[in-house]
């Protein structure tokens, strides 16, 4: 029995550690929780795009999370990029058996715009992880695709957030704001509440790796026990830091600041 809170996160690479598992390992740790990983796809990326993708046998994804789960059970878990349907199926196996509090982040496109799922897999994602899941963590986009729902403002966010909770039949959903014009808006819906948490934008092309980021930071804090409204307080608090500090990595869209939040900075 461990005597730290542990975190999975079940995702891709980035090789220049921006996003996917790299990101979520150093955004586990500074908030002070143990981090495993599983990783089901390699990619070639950097701050410009993404070169190639390599995407781990499904197989081989179910004996990594075999050789955790047989260890030592992590007290809570997020998935990233997981790009083929086999490897959503070793997943939906895997929390059901295991029944971890477990945080969805829908990656579909990286902000450079290059695709990393597989178009099917997104049926599979919505009627079966979706449900299973303590939150469900899409932008803009990947709220779109997941129920088929344009948004173009808060009425067709609220919307959204009642066809996840409704129909979808999700615990809870934070749909974020970051890709709409204006203010960085984003929102919580629950059974019981929404919260609706806004920052002002800030002008930067540094924003690789923020929603990977942001889920880590959410899984991190139910890992510890924090309800999914303190767990969604401190993500927002932490990423708005993360940005506005990115250390201005790389030629294109870079990374943001892992290490630069400090929990002082929500009483200021
Ligand atoms: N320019 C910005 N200024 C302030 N906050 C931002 C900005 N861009 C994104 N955010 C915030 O970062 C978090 C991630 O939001 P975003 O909508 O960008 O997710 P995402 O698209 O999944 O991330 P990514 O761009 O890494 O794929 C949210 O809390 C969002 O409000
Ligand atoms: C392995 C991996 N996982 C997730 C993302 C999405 O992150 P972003 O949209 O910020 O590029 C990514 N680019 N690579």
């Amino acid at each position: 029995m461990s005597r730290i809170p542990i975190a999975l996160t079940v995702a891709g690479t980035d090789p220049t550690g921006g996003a996917g598992v790299l990101a979520d390992s150093k955004t586990f740790h500074s908030r002070g929780v143990y981090g495993m990983a599983a990783v089901t796809s390699l990619t070639a990326q950097n701050t410009t795009g993404v070169q190639d993708v390599f995407n781990v046998p499904a197989d081989f994804l179910e004996k990594q999370l075999e050789s955790i789960m047989s260890d030592e059970v992590p007290h809570a878990m997020k998935s990233g990029m997981v790009a083929t349907v086999d490897m959503m199926v070793v997943l939906a196996n895997m929390v059901a058996d295991f029944k971890i509090p477990f945080v969805i982040d829908p990656v579909m496109i990286a902000t450079s715009g290059d695709a990393l799922m597989e178009e099917e897999t997104i049926e599979f994602l919505r009627s079966t992880l979706v449900p299973k899941s303590v939150t469900v963590t899409p932008n803009i986009h990947e709220a779109e695709k997941i129920t088929g729902h344009r948004i173009r403002g808060e009425a067709d966010i609220r919307k959204v957030g009642r066809i996840f909770l409704e129909e979808l039949g999700a615990h809870s959903v934070t749909i974020k704001g970051g890709h709409l014009q204006g203010d960085a808006v984003d929102y919580l819906f629950t059974r019981d509440d929404t919260v609706i948490l806004s920052e002002p934008r800030i002008e930067t092309q540094h924003t690789h790796g923020t929603g990977c980021t942001f889920s880590a930071v959410m899984t991190a804090e139910i890992a510890k026990g924090k309800t999914l409204e303190e767990s969604f307080r401190l993500a927002k608090k932490y990423i708005t830091s993360a940005i506005r500090n990115s250390p201005g990595i790389g030629k294109g869209n870079g990374p943001v600041n892992h290490f630069s939040f400090r929990e002082e900075e929500l009483h200021e």
